[in-house]
């Protein structure tokens, strides 16, 4: 049995709609569908989810919805009209979307929550209904109904233990089950969903808990590539990766697969094969576990990502003091801010965090009392952070990877603010501005897959 997910942009108009039916009716091992709420037609399009969260915001802010709330029930109205779905379902999709704002919310987080939701679950009563217009036996799985057990987190929720057994339970015969991705319940019954993009970690999680033999991720590119192909023009596609060498890449850029997503499929070790809906005959990208995959490249991909920030601080004598970082750490811990990263010096320490998580007030706030309590020589917010992840199973078994890394930054005059090399034993981590991120990518890209693919050649050898 397969799980197979579409995101967005597989769902975002009836044309799309009907390369996703095609796709599920041409295998009959596709049993279980996930989807996500129709994305972009176009370039310049709004995703359904942003279109639920201006539609949340205004009916927070209490401005008249009335607009937003019809420009959202036009885009499932036009997929169902193009599959003759009857006027019932889509009626009771429009008074579901109206409701909305009548429904209690514990607060306005579980509001925002709930609203996004609606992207996937009423996609996915849809789509149920145009795939039994095509003659195909399916029906919509509620997630409360499967027993998809979140943390109590509304707009960044993971996944309970207890989700696993509830799904041990869920039974499938002849017909499709269409799951909606991207929400759960929280054990108060509340909506919550996971972080953007998060329609990956449903199907994840479901191919775990059912024991599927394959996860489909179905999307708008022919494969995952060695690089962002924003940022570099043709980039080599991956035919075959690892599941670490993809939570690397994914954490730091590739968001063709959200990062949290490999996790269930790591610990219910089902292959990913991540396929193009509008080229489903191409192998696209499989990621499977290490002990599968024996050719070891020095990098297989390279990722940037600007969402990050860090606070540089510099103390003399900071290596001899004791709890200096329990102090650090204490003053996060009074904000609930995580860090990412925290690479030190023997009197200077970076902490980097992810900058979509704070907002101005914390970070005044968290500085302040690092000043105050922990009297740094320097203390310097950097807002304008990004990360570059140079990521390979077969770089601990060659000599000299940081040095082809680092030259074709020196030559184009990048500077590296930090570098993390051994931290994780098949990735190197910089730190760069973030106007020079791209052009790092780039250049690293050029390095190894254009001007010296010698410095790239796949291993064969045993790990050192
Ligand atoms: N290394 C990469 N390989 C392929 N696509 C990538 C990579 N990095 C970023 N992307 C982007 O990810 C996009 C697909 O992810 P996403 O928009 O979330 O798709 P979906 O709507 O199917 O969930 C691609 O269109 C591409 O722009
Ligand atoms: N629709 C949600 C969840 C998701 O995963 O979407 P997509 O599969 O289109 O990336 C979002 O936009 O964040």
């Amino acid at each position: 049995m397969k799980v197979v997910k579409f995101g967005g942009s597989s769902l975002a108009d009836a044309a799309h709609v009907q390369k996703v039916i095609n796709i599920v009716q041409s295998d009959p091992d596709r049993k279980v569908v996930v989807t996500s709420a129709p994305g972009k037609r176009f370039s310049g399009d709004v995703k359904v989810t942003d279109l639920l969260i201006q539609y949340a915001n205004a009916i927070i802010a209490g401005t008249d919805a009335t607009q937003i709330c019809e420009t959202i029930f036009a885009r499932y109205q036009e997929i169902g009209n193009g599959f003759g779905v009857p006027a019932t379902i889509l009626d009771d999709i429009k008074q579901k979307l109206i409701a909305l704002p009548t429904k209690s919310y514990p607060n306005d987080d579980y509001l925002m929550a709930a609203f996004k939701a609606h992207g996937e679950r009423l996609n996915a009563e849809l789509f149920a209904a145009c795939l039994n217009e095509s003659g195909e036996n399916a029906r919509f799985v509620d997630p409360s109904e499967a027993g998809i057990l979140l943390s109590d987190d509304p707009n960044g929720a993971t996944v309970l233990e207890k989700t696993y057994d509830n799904l041990a339970h869920l039974t499938y015969g002849d017909e499709k089950l269409v799951f909606p991705g991207f929400f759960g319940f929280s054990e108060d019954g509340n909506i919550v969903t996971f972080a953007r993009g998060g329609s990956d970690i449903t199907g994840s999680i479901l191919a775990a808990g059912l024991h599927a033999s394959l996860y489909e991720n179905f999307t708008d590119v022919d494969a995952i590539f060695a690089a962002n192909p924003k940022v570099v023009n043709d980039p080599l596609p991956i035919h075959k990766m690892t599941f670490r060498e993809m939570r690397e890449l994914s954490y730091a850029g590739f968001s063709v697969f959200n990062d949290e997503a490999i996790i269930p499929a790591i610990q219910g070790q089902v292959p990913i094969n991540v396929k193009n809906t509008n080229n489903p005959d191409l192998p696209g990208t499989l990621i499977v576990p290490e002990e599968d995959f024996t050719s070891k490249r020095p990098v297989t991909g390279i990722a940037g990502s600007n969402r990050f920030a860090a606070l540089y601080l510099h103390r003399y004598l900071l290596n001899k003091e004791v709890g200096f970082t329990l102090k650090i750490l204490q003053i996060l811990y009074k904000y609930g801010v995580s860090y990412e990263h925290m690479p030190s010096g023997i009197d200077d320490l970076t902490i980097i965090f992810d900058r979509t998580q704070l907002d101005r007030d914390t970070i005044k706030k968290m500085c302040r009392d690092i000043q105050s309590e922990l009297h740094p020589d320097t203390l310097d917010w950097i807002d304008d952070y990004a990360i570059i992840m140079v990521v390979g199973e077969g770089m601990r078994a060659r000599v000299g990877t940081i040095e082809n890394i680092i030259r074709p930054l020196a030559e184009h005059n990048i500077p590296v603010h930090m570098i993390n090399q051994g931290a994780s034993r098949i990735s190197i981590m910089l730190g760069t501005r973030q106007s020079d991120a791209d052009a790092a990518v780039k250049y690293i890209y050029e390095h190894f897959f254009r001007e010296n693919p010698s410095v790239n050649r796949i291993e064969y050898q045993a790990e050192v």
